[in-house]
């Protein structure tokens, strides 16, 4: 992904060695219309063939609005069918990113409204400016949450604090996004910068160890704890005959920095 590559709304790029810079750039406000969602899918499509993307970073171009949802304007002219089939489309978009073969985090410098957080928790990991501010509003358009949002944000905040973010519809300030663990880093200055800087402690080392964990830590959420700790048992057996260890603990030895693919 060397060349700035482009969608109407998204554009992506290589910020150095291993870490791909995505930007959403829909006026007025990164509404989740087919524009973006079919522009993220290509970003992804760019990112699996260029087969060296170890971290993602999605970023917005819109002062103030990280992405505001769904497009609601175009929710008011849509029929069931359609509203299924773009639905099924962001919940696409959120499912691969959570999956991906690669870490992605979500830069937020704004508003992550709705699908707008969706998106965000589609992500691995989180960094959040002074003046973002989250929340999953559909309640007050008489909908719900319906790109993941019921299912990751408890994941991320617990039960309680979800339900009183979801029910009262509430806009959760960046200081207590990071108290309550929806984001991962705060800044006081740019949010793409704390990003790019979360993931340059990330790319020295082992992608494929790091996508283990993070499947592993979305087993906890799945299997029984005594199936959970049998399954991060096996990744760890894969990883140290299949993986990266054999570098890792030969640098650790010699006293060198692992030199991982
Ligand atoms: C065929 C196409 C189909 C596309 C629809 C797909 C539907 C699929 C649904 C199934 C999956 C569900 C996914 C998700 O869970 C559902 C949602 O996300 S519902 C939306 C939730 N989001 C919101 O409710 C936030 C709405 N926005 C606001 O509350 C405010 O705009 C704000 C973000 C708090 C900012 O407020 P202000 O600073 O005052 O700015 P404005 O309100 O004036 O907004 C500026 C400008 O942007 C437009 N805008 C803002 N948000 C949206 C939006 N979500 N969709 C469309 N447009 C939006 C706003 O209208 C203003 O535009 P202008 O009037 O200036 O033209």
């Amino acid at each position: 992904m060397s060349e700035p590559e482009s969608t109407e709304v998204v554009t992506w790029r290589t910020d150095s060695p291993g870490v791909v810079v995505v930007t959403l750039n829909r006026a007025p406000a990164n509404a989740l219309g087919p524009p973006i969602l079919d522009g993220l899918h290509s970003a992804f499509d760019a990112a699996e063939k260029a087969g060296d993307v170890k971290v993602m970073i999605v970023e917005s171009a819109l002062p103030g609005f990280f992405a505001a949802g769904a497009d609601i304007k175009h929710l008011s002219a849509i029929d069931a069918g359609t509203f299924l089939a773009y639905g099924n489309r962001m919940r696409s978009v959120n499912d691969r990113l959570a999956a991906a073969p690669w870490i992605s985090i979500a830069a937020v410098d704004g508003a992550a409204l709705g699908g707008g957080l969706e998106l965000a928790m589609g992500c691995t990991l989180r960094v959040c400016g002074h003046r973002a501010k989250f929340g999953l509003p559909e309640v007050k358009l008489g909908l719900i949450p319906g790109a993941g949002g019921t299912q990751r944000l408890p994941q991320l905040v617990g039960r309680g604090r979800a339900l009183d973010i979801m029910l009262t519809a509430r806009q959760v300030p960046a200081d207590e996004a990071l108290a309550i663990g929806l984001v991962d880093r705060r800044t006081d200055g740019d949010a793409l910068a704390a990003a790019l800087a979360l993931a340059a402690e990330i790319v020295p080392s082992s992608l494929p160890a790091q996508l283990a964990v993070r499947r592993t830590v979305d087993a906890a959420f799945e299997l029984p704890l005594a199936e959970g700790i049998a399954y991060e048992a096996a990744q760890e057996q894969a990883l140290f005959t299949d993986g990266e260890a054999a570098e890792g603990i030969t640098a650790f030895v010699e006293k060198r920095p692992p030199n991982f693919a």
